[in-house]
């Protein structure tokens, strides 16, 4: 039996590119494209799972409206925050039935990129990210790249590794990108370009620098594709791609 599928921002570049990959994949069924002003609670009992691409501003209420309507959510959009979260974890846990899915990249270079920073994160003194995309992103930095920075950020501090050495003491603002969680994130908006990120990792004497690139929207789609599969057996929420992937 076929898993049937809305896709919530159906429209946009992600969205368009996942529809035309649900048409393509014989084991799931499109039920339903929505828009802004789209019903989602009327997806109850229509769809199996949701895939969500749509706006930082939109994303939470859709996720809360696919657990009332005990849709299973798979879900790319960023702009998510640690209260956002536990928002969606505690409703979830009044739904066993359904599970949700957030992760800010469906790449698996990407994916991997995260990973191997987080190993390597504890035998370097100095971590910082460098994250590039095209100039019509609404957030920064982006998903990924605060993702990458938590990963790098919770490695050290498992390691048991201090604050990272930085003298600036007069910096114009932003010059030293954002701060997450003690890890610079610096933000390139710039047109031809997809999505992008390079990890520095640096000791006296030498540097790691892990780089993954999506030059197109398909190498989101197995990421995807696999999450729509996997989410169904997953309930409660899961953050990263690689919750299900055994990372
Ligand atoms: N997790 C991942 O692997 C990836 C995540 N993204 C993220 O996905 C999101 C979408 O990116 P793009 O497709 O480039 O943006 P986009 O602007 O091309 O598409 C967003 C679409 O959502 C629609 N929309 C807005 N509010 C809505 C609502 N309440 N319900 C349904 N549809 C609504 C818009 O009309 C538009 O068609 C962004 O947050 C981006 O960062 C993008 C690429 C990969
Ligand atoms: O907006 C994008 O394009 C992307 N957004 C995601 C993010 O914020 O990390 C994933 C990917 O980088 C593309």
């Amino acid at each position: 039996m076929s898993i049937r599928v809305a896709v919530l921002g159906a429209a946009g570049r992600m969205g368009s590119t996942t529809v035309a990959a649900v048409h393509a994949a014989s084991d799931l069924e499109l039920v339903a494209e929505l828009e802004a002003d789209g019903d989602v609670a009327g997806l109850a009992g229509v769809a199996d799972v949701a895939i969500d691409f749509t706006v930082p501003q939109a994303t939470e209420a859709n996720v809360h409206a696919l657990l009332d309507a005990g849709v299973h959510a798979v879900v790319g959009t960023t702009g998510w925050d640690a209260a956002a979260l536990d928002r969606v974890r505690a409703h979830a846990s009044t739904r066993p039935d359904v599970g949700v899915l957030i992760a800010p990249n469906f790449a698996l270079s990407a994916v991997l990129a995260m990973r191997f920073a987080a190993v390597a994160a504890r035998y370097f003194a100095s971590a910082e990210v460098v994250e590039m995309h095209h100039p019509r992103k609404l957030d920064a930095p982006s998903g990924t790249a605060v993702h990458t920075a938590q990963g790098i950020a919770a490695a050290r501090t498992g390691a048991g590794l201090g604050t990272m050495a930085d003298a600036t003491s007069t910096a114009l603002p932003g010059a030293r990108g954002a701060d997450v969680d003690g890890v610079n994130v610096h933000s390139l908006r710039l047109e031809g370009l997809v999505a992008h990120e390079q990890i520095f990792l640096s000791n006296p004497g030498e540097l790691l620098t892990i780089r993954t690139d999506s030059f197109d929207r398909a190498s989101f789609m197995p990421g995807v594709l696999l999450a729509v599969r996997e989410v169904v057996a997953h309930p409660g929420l899961s953050v990263g791609l690689e919750t299900f992937l055994g990372l």
